[in-house]
Order: C-alpha cells, then sequence, then structure tokens
C-alpha cells in the first residue's frame, strides 16, 4: 500500500494545477471532499468583502450603484462563468437562486416551444433530478397546461415527441455522479422539435459543457459548488443568444425592464442577458463569487477535466486496494469507472445501507469530509483545483479502516 502513497505524492509533485491549491482557505490535518455541495473559501474573497462593505457600501453608500458597478454586477459575474460553460459573451446573468432559474427557464421554453406549435404540451424531467428542479418544473407545468412525464436520461431520445415542449435534464446527477451526454440528448430533444433545459450545478467548474457549441437552448446552475462561490451564493442562467428576443420570461421584475429607472407602468423587457434579472441583485454575496472567480484566471477547464477523471479514477483504485473483503461494511461504485460517464464525484453505495451515515460521522471525526446521502450513499466530491493525489489516498485509507473493522 505504501505504493500507492508514493504515487499520490508523484503525482502532487507533477500536477500543473498544484499552484492553485494556494488560492483556497484549507487545513492541513483536513481531507475535504465535499467541494460538490459548499466549495472551499477562495483567500481572495475575505479582503474584497471587507473592501466591499466598508468603502462601497459604508462610505459610498447609494454611489456605489454606479460608482462600484454594483447595477452591473449580474452581467459582469455572468461574463464571468461564461467561458466556464463554453457560452459567449451576452448570454448568461447571474443572480437568485438555481430554482427560481428552473423556473424562469422551463416557462421560457414552453413559451417559445408553443410559438412554434401551440399544441405542444409536455415536459419531460430527467427522473433522478435533484428534488427542487422536479417540483419546480411541476409547478411550471401547472401554469403553462402542461404535463410532466419523468424519464431517465437515457430514455429521453425515445420518449421526446411532437408533443413536447421541453426537456430538463441534469448533466451530472447529484447522487450518483453520472454524466449525462449533453450533445447527444440536446441533439435528440431538438429532432423532436423541443427545446433542451440544463442543470449544470454538478459540472460547470469540473468539466467542460460547451453550451453554444451543443446549441443548449436554457442552462442553469449554483455558483457554490465547483465555483465556490460561497453559501447560497447567486445561481446563473444562461439563454441561448438566438432565443434571447422571444425569452419571456416568468418574473418580470423590474431589473428587467429595459429601462428600469423609467418606472414605467408598463413593461417593456430589456434586451440580452438582462432579461433574465429580476428584483435587486445581491450584492454581497454576487460580490464574494465575483472576488471567487479569480481561481480561474490562466486556468483551462480541459485541464481541470483532466485532473478530475485522474482524481476520481485514483480513488477508485485506492478504495479497490483499501477495502477488506470481509470488512463490516462492504462499498459498491455507483459511479461509472468509464470516464465519459464519470462526473467528479464517487458515490458509494454501503451495504449494509443502514450503516453509511455512521460511516460519513465516522470518517468526518477522522478528518476527511464527504458527505451522506439516504439511503446508503457516501459522496466524495473531487475539486481539481485544491484536492491533492495525497488527499484522495488519505480519504480511501481511512475509508479502508473505518468499514473494514469486524462485522
Ligand atoms: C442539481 C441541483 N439543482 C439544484 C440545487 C439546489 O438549488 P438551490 O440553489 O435553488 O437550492 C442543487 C443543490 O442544492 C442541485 O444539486
Ligand atoms: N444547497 C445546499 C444547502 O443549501 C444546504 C446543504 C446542502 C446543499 C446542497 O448543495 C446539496 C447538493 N445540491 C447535493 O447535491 O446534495
Amino acid at each position: 500500500m505504501e505504493e500507492l502513497a508514493k504515487e499520490a505524492l508523484a503525482r502532487d509533485q507533477a500536477d500543473p494545477l498544484a499552484r492553485t491549491r494556494e488560492l483556497f482557505v484549507l487545513d492541513a490535518d483536513t481531507v475535504y471532499l465535499d467541494g460538490n455541495s459548499l466549495g472551499a473559501l477562495p483567500r481572495a474573497v475575505e479582503g474584497h468583502l471587507a473592501d466591499v462593505v466598508s468603502r462601497e457600501w459604508g462610505r459610498l453608500r447609494i454611489r456605489s450603484w454606479t460608482e462600484s458597478g454594483w447595477w452591473e454586477m449580474p452581467q459582469r459575474v455572468g461574463e464571468l462563468v461564461a467561458p466556464l460553460v463554453g457560452a459567449a459573451p451576452g448570454q448568461v446573468v447571474v443572480g437568485d437562486s438555481t430554482s427560481v432559474n428552473v423556473f424562469k427557464a422551463v416557462v421560457g421554453a414552453v413559451r417559445i416551444a408553443r410559438e412554434g406549435d401551440a399544441r405542444r404540451d409536455e415536459l419531460l424531467v430527467d427522473e433522478a433530478t435533484f428534488p427542487t428542479d422536479g417540483y419546480i418544473t411541476g409547478s411550471a407545468a401547472r401554469l403553462t397546461g402542461c404535463t410532466v412525464r419523468p424519464v431517465a436520461a437515457d430514455a429521453v431520445p425515445d420518449a421526446v415527441g411532437p408533443r413536447t415542449a421541453a426537456v430538463l435534464l441534469n448533466h451530472v446527477d447529484y447522487r450518483t455522479g453520472v454524466l449525462n451526454d449533453l450533445p447527444a440528448l440536446t441533439a435528440a430533444v431538438h429532432a423532436a422539435g423541443a427545446l433542451a433545459v440544463w442543470d449544470l450545478c454538478h459540472s460547470a467548474g469540473a468539466l467542460p459543457v460547451g453550451l453554444d457549441a451543443h446549441g443548449v437552448d436554457f442552462a442553469l446552475g449554483c455558483t457554490y459548488k465547483f465555483l465556490n462561490g460561497g453559501p447560497g451564493s447567486p445561481a446563473y442562467l444562461y439563454v441561448r443568444a438566438a432565443h434571447q428576443e422571444r425569452f419571456e420570461t416568468p418574473l418580470p421584475g423590474w431589473n428587467s425592464h429595459a429601462d428600469p429607472f423609467a418606472m414605467a407602468p408598463a413593461y417593456e423587457p430589456a434586451a440580452g442577458a438582462a432579461r433574465g434579472r429580476v428584483g435587486t441583485p445581491d450584492i454581497l454575496s454576487m460580490a464574494a463569487l465575483e472576488a471567487a472567480l479569480g481561481v480561474w484566471d490562466g486556468v483551462r477547464i480541459e485541464d481541470v477535466r483532466a485532473k478530475s477523471l485522474a482524481l476520481t479514477d485514483f480513488f477508485l483504485r485506492c478504495v479497490a486496494a483499501y477495502r477488506k473483503e470481509d470488512g463490516a461494511v462492504r462499498v459498491r461504485s455507483l459511479t461509472p469507472a468509464e470516464p465519459a460517464r464519470r462526473g467528479s464525484q464517487v458515490a458509494l453505495l454501503c451495504d449494509p445501507a443502514e450503516r453509511a451515515e455512521q460511516v460519513m460521522r465516522e470518517l468526518i471525526a477522522r478528518g476527511v469530509v464527504g458527505d451522506f446521502r439516504r439511503p446508503g450513499v457516501l459522496r466524495f466530491g473531487f475539486t481539481p483545483l485544491y484536492t491533492a493525489f495525497q488527499d484522495v489516498e488519505r480519504a480511501a485509507r481511512v475509508l479502508g479502516d473505518v468499514i473494514g473493522g469486524p462485522r
């Protein structure tokens, strides 16, 4: 087993992304593998937030809406997210939560689909979706007179048809870490004349997305996972340039008006990404996100993907090497070994499932932080900008110890 520790050291020494770890606040005695839920704190955030609070808010006060660029922040920070998801400028706006952006995107997509064919009255939703997407799509369906049909992502090409208005899919499954085939599924949705809406929460910042290249219609995601924006940091909405003129938001707040300060009684939508705004943006959270996105300077998402796959692959190998066949708890990976099907997390199903929560508690007590999802899944997220191969080896070794005791 010393071999694996030696390999981890050598791989860290050769890692072209090793320098970015220094940009984060981490502690030496903890292996943090929960960046797929809440990313670690980038060092630059604290000083930037202090300045925004003390100078921009404290001294400039109301002037900051113009002088500190607060008003334009949703679009400006959107332009920082755009290259990470493969979007040319002018298509991404930051604000609100993922849940709220699911609502804007799904209703917007239905309205556009109906312009083409008023009979389209069905929404397909990834049956394994993170719950909020399903709940919100259900409500969007009731409001637009659609029905919702949950389907497995792989079954979308067979299920989508002439009645389908839009399909909501998750790029990476939050529970299993399965990476869905965004190019192929988007193409299948389009072949049926419907629109594709993608939730990128678990892929943005971990792997290339290619929204423009693959013709995605709408996309949204949170910024507190692999984009490290902080707890509750604002989400983003992508509306493909070709749809922006026809995008009729279901939440036409005054910030999305063509001339907000006209305070006009009649609504006239803004052009471009600003149409996805609603009300006053949360400046402090958005400021934290803006500073956090600085860690991407000079980083290529392709390099991040290469390291992500190397980390998850190495973790699967280490887990296989360190687990004991006759241990108290057996684990089986729900995350595909096939790289093209793998996001940036590994989900291990415990047998017996009831032991999983206790296993994760024990791991955390021993300095390895992942999370637990019912009924018996241990989730480990790998953030290439700060996860080291030595972290991976240590996490698997501690896991082997925790699950390897007598039955
Ligand atoms: C795929 C996915 N969608 C949505 C959310 C959450 O949305 P919100 O930021 O609105 O809580 C999460 C995680 O919390 C998620 O994993
Ligand atoms: N958004 C979260 C929160 O507000 C509290 C605790 C966890 C979360 C999460 O991000 C959960 C996460 N989306 C998941 O994949 O399970």
